[in-house]
């Protein structure tokens, strides 16, 4: 029977700086109980976060975009995303329509359902965080409490909040869906901002606007372009200083 250094090597996946890796044991401590689950415990991985954010030249963080169906989530996060491919980083984006059609797509839109939406995509965007990638993250999470929550289990600096302070006015004007025509008309009942609540962030690390002060509007470039600087500034576009 070959052994599994020399099946890796047959099929040339075997190169000299990994040829001598060794099993990493795990160290075995006392089960206990996490929420529903019972007889668990913590283990830690060999590979820490900051060994892959070497590798990638990145950070990892969690850009969360919340704001107003139609206020431009979606299309910023595409246009950001794109703009960090163009200069080789790694990147996801997790978007709320998107995560609606697999992982959630067992929840509506009452707000116990909401919590969870934003919940289990907190833990997602955690995981992928911790795996040094820039995780774009753009769901409506109209709830203060539910991204304080996913605040607070990402590290500490790691989660930067993008509020898209656009007027519903200006939203319901866009309206590419028709969602607002038809909360209006009163055909889709429990939608933000028309019969159901948008609590708006305290205090986000970003804030993108629609208009200037004087009028103007304001293009997806140059909202994307204002969080590209605000990520380059915090260092999260290199990697781990030595
Ligand atoms: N009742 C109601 N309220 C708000 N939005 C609604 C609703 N029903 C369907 N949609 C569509 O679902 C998209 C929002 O999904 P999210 O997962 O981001 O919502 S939430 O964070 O759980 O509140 C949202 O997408 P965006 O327009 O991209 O925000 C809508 O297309
Ligand atoms: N800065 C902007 N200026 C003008 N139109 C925009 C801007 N950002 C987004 N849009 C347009 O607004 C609409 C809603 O944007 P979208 O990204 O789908 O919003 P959300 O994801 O928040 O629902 C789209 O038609 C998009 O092209």
């Amino acid at each position: 029977m070959q052994t599994a250094p020399s099946l890796l090597s047959r099929f040339g996946l075997l190169r000299p700086a990994i040829s001598s890796f060794g099993v990493m044991s795990r160290s075995v401590s006392t089960a206990y109980d996490v929420g529903a689950s019972t007889n668990i415990k913590w283990h830690e991985g060999a590979v820490p976060t900051e060994a892959k954010e070497t590798a990638m030249q990145q950070r990892g963080v969690v850009v969360w975009f919340t704001g107003l169906s139609g206020s431009g989530k979606s299309t910023v996060a595409c246009t950001l995303e794109h703009a960090l491919a163009e200069s080789g980083k790694i990147t996801t984006l997790l978007d709320g329509d998107n995560i609606r059609h697999g992982l959630n797509s067992n929840l509506g839109f009452t707000a116990a359902d909401r919590e969870e939406n934003i919940r289990r995509i907190g833990e997602v965007s955690k995981l992928f965080a911790d795996t040094g990638i820039i995780t774009l993250v753009s769901f409506i999470s109209p709830y203060r409490k539910d991204r304080d929550r996913v605040r607070s289990r990402v590290p500490e600096g790691k989660f930067v909040e993008v509020f898209m302070k656009v007027p519903i006015s200006i939203c319901e004007e866009r309206d590419p869906k028709g969602l607002y025509k038809k909360a209006r008309a009163g055909k889709l009942k429990g939608f933000t901002g028309i019969d159901d609540p948008y609590e708006e962030p305290s205090n986000p690390e970003v804030v993108l606007e629609a208009e200037t002060p004087d009028g103007k509007r304001i293009s997806p470039q140059e909202q994307a372009l204002k969080l590209l600087e605000y990520l380059r500034g915090k260092g999260f576009l290199e990697g781990p200083s030595k």
